[in-house]
């Protein structure tokens, strides 16, 4: 009943058809709608707080951010569950990681006043970082939140580090005191000594039992400034995030940086001179809550008739027509870290494949798409991504949301070519990358992409984690000390590694020689000369694009045994002999042999004579002849997706 009444309210309220029920279905109706309208006019800049919780990967944001939600009383504890809120897709709560940044209002009522707080929650892993710098634009403070027991972890430096260069006021908090091995003052004093911030001002909290949550909202409210904005200036809306609804076009996300913004209004684009009107707007409390209106200092969303998201571009500047002002500072544009071919398991489903990846990109826009065909696989689409974690996760998208059935091929980064005549081509597919670099006379040199790594890690691994950084190709190391209190001293590790050694399984390594004590951060370093091979693989004498690979000479070896160890386990037998060879140029580098399936001729051949059983034997032996002169290796789909998807 009370479902019933909130979906009719719902659509009411949203002044949509119930078609669109649809839509908000899955989350918005999770949560009690404001029992009155929210009149945007009654929260001038004085009384708004834009912030962000940013913390390493699992330091508890998403679960400060839901109890932040229910002090405020924005979601009722009772109808949330165990869900985190702002955890919306399936992969966020199945992996319990945040990959897309949320935005949710809420209301804070503080002696007398009410008050508008805008939380922008963050994702914590690497991959992501690009979300979290989106975020804090739109941001006058931060919530530094840091794991009481773990302590200062990799990516917690990193995102100080961002929040600082944007002049954010940083909240320092410990979070999970409630846990028995809690130790906040070790953990005050590492904050003090890394980031220089005195131990008095550092909350302690345990977002899940909410102790100390009331103590957080309050710093909000003295530590951080309120926006600074006129309501008489000119429309001004900075565009920090879009998503893409099926059925209204693009939604964006606007943090209003002066005038005021109402349904009808005629906006125009500074990046894209294109003119919009304006057919819905409103808040995220924490779903969408349409308002008359979004003042100066507010966040909010907009519907406006934007069909494709590309014209959504992130750090655009929005006006009114006829009325331009001086853009904002934008982003720098997401950058590819890893790329893989995307292809269909069922050669027939291209055209679904492509137009799911199209959809999904709207909502993620840091993928970048090309289309890519290849002889083993047929057409499929080359994707860039920002790590392998983020492939992991659009893949899953892909299957969760869109039904897909997929064979991604090895991961590779964008390498660069020089040639002689000083043209340079960055190369992200490996069939593409020169076959024999030296002998060809035309290619100068070959660079690879460099990361500028960090690790913290306790003092009694740190030889561990050096030796795991030598084998990796690590250059310029160099460590100190984080802290030496307590009984163990931590060490942060800094050094220059490959980017291509950082997005195999160099993680899963640092994690098992480290026993999950390590914490890795990186940041793009440019490019270094390196000595790089093109690795083919040949079934039966015959090239297969898609297992192409580029590597390091070093690991030539050990790269190419191991795969064909893979293939030969994979690949089903066949009526003939198939040689399996790793080649880099004109070496074969390994081989395997996987033997000839034996069809049993003679089987319907009870007793009778031995020459009547030989014969047989003999014309199967010449019809294998002529398969293996003719014939090809019968290779399904589906074994590319046991090939690709086995870890060596
Ligand atoms: N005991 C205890 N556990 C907590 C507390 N805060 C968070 N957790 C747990 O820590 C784990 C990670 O919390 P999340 O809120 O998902 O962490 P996150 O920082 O949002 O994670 P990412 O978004 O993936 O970076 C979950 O299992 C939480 O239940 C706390 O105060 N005490």
């Amino acid at each position: 009943m009370l479902e019933c009444w909130r979906r009719a309210c719902l659509n009411v309220f949203v002044g949509h058809q119930p078609l669109l029920y649809k839509q908000f279905s899955t989350s918005a109706c999770r949560y009690a709608l404001p029992k009155t309208a929210i009149r945007m006019e009654e929260y001038p800049c004085d009384v708004i707080r834009n912030f962000s919780i940013i913390a390493h990967i699992d330091h508890g944001k998403s679960t400060l951010a839901d109890r932040l939600l229910e002090f405020t009383g924005t979601i009722d504890k009772k109808e949330k569950g165990n869900q985190q809120v702002l955890d919306k897709l399936k992969v966020e709560r199945e992996r319990g990681i945040t990959v897309k940044a949320q935005t949710a209002s809420m209301i804070y009522p503080y002696k007398g006043t009410k008050y508008l707080f805008n939380l922008i929650d963050t994702p914590g892993h690497v991959d992501f970082a690009w979300e979290v710098s989106r975020s804090l634009a739109a941001c006058q403070g931060a919530l530094l939140l840091v794991d009481a027991t773990q302590g200062v972890q990799a990516q917690s430096i990193s995102v100080f580090h961002i929040a600082k260069e944007r002049g954010l006021t940083i909240i320092p908090v410990l979070n999970k005191i409630d846990m028995p091995a809690a130790d906040p003052e070790r953990v005050a004093a590492q904050i003090q000594s890394t980031f220089g911030i005195d131990p008095n001002d550092v909350l302690q909290i345990s977002a899940k039992t909410g102790k100390g949550v009331d103590k957080v909202l309050e710093a909000i409210l003295t530590r951080i400034s309120p926006p600074k904005a006129n309501e008489d200036d000119p429309l001004k809306a900075f565009l920090f995030d879009s998503s893409y609804d099926r059925y209204r076009g693009v939604i964006s996300l606007l943090s209003i940086q002066g005038g005021v913004l109402r349904k009808g209004d005629k906006i125009a684009s500074c990046h894209t001179r294109k003119k919009y009107e304006v057919t819905e707007l409103g808040i995220m409390y924490p779903e969408e809550v349409p308002t008359t209106s979004l003042r100066p200092g507010q966040v909010g969303y907009i519907a406006c008739n934007m069909k494709e998201s590309s014209e959504a571009h992130i750090g655009d500047t929005l006006h009114r027509v006829g009325s331009a002002v001086e853009p904002m500072p934008g982003f720098k544009p997401a950058k590819a870290m890893v790329y893989a071919g995307v292809y269909p398991v069922d050669s027939n489903d291209f055209v679904k494949l492509e137009e799911s990846i199209k959809r999904l990109t709207l909502t993620d826009r840091s993928v970048e798409v090309m289309r890519e065909s290849s002889t083993a696989l047929g057409q499929g689409c080359r994707l860039g991504f920002l790590g392998t974690l983020h492939m992991d996760v659009f893949r899953q998208r892909l299957e969760d949301e869109y039904n897909a059935n997929v064979i991604i091929t090895a991961p590779t980064v964008p390498f660069k070519v020089v040639y002689k005549d000083n043209k340079t081509v960055i190369i992200s597919n490996p069939v593409d990358f020169p076959d024999t670099v030296d002998s060809s006379g035309r290619v100068k040199e070959v660079q690879e992409p460099v990361v500028s790594a960090t690790i913290i890690v306790p003092e009694e691994y740190l030889g561990e984690m050096m030796d795991l950084c030598y084998t990796h190709r690590a250059e310029e190391m160099d460590h100190r000390y984080l802290d030496t209190s307590g009984t163990s001293a931590r060490v942060i590790l800094t050094c220059i590694l490959p980017l291509s050694e950082v997005v195999t399984n160099f993680f899963d390594k640092l994690k098992s020689r480290s026993s999950g004590f390590a914490s890795f951060d990186y940041e793009d370093a440019g490019y270094r000369p390196s000595k790089l091979s093109k690795m083919i693989f040949l079934l039966n004498g015959k090239p297969v694009d898609a297992l192409a690979l580029i590597i390091h000479r070093s690991a030539e070896q050990e790269v190419g045994r191991a795969w064909v160890k893979k293939l030969h386990k994979v690949i089903p037998r066949q009526l003939f002999e198939v040689p399996i060879q790793a080649a880099v140029g004109k070496r074969i580098i390994a081989r395997e042999t996987l033997s000839a399936m034996r069809a049993d001729v003679t089987a319907g051949l009870y007793g009778g004579h031995y020459e009547r059983k030989l014969k047989h034997l003999v014309n199967q032996k010449e019809s294998k002849k002529r398969m293996k002169k003719f014939g090809n290796v019968d290779l399904p789909q589906e074994a590319f997706y046991d090939i690709l998807s086995t870890k060596s």
